[in-house]
């Protein structure tokens, strides 16, 4: 006999993957476009003799970031996302400029 407890609790799972699939597949279409964004940043950089890093930039893009989160419990986390994806331009940046 199965147990249509334990198929309820696989039918919510699967539920909140089918979810999280989606809210993936928008972060992928919006990382791509960000990286798109940062390569051009990296032309602009070039041509005008500007360092990769942008250091106040970069605090105002936290502030920004933050001041956007509904529930401050995770401002820890979403600084350290926030840092990540910078990191990873700068990296492209680098390659592309180089
Ligand atoms: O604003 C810039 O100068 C960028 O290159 C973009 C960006 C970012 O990813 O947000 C990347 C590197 C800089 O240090 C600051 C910000």
């Amino acid at each position: 006999m199965c147990n249509p407890n334990k198929i309820n609790i696989e039918t919510s799972l699967d539920k909140y993957r089918e979810e999280i699939d989606l809210i993936d597949s928008q972060i992928i279409n919006l990382f791509e476009q960000r990286i798109e964004v940062a390569v051009k940043v990296a032309e602009y950089k070039k041509e005008n003799k500007m360092n990769i890093l942008q250091g106040k930039r970069e605090e105002e893009v936290i502030k920004k970031a933050l001041s956007e989160l509904k529930n401050m419990e995770y401002s820890e986390y979403a600084k350290e996302l926030m840092n990540l994806l910078m990191n990873i331009s700068k990296e492209v940046q680098k390659d592309k400029i180089k």
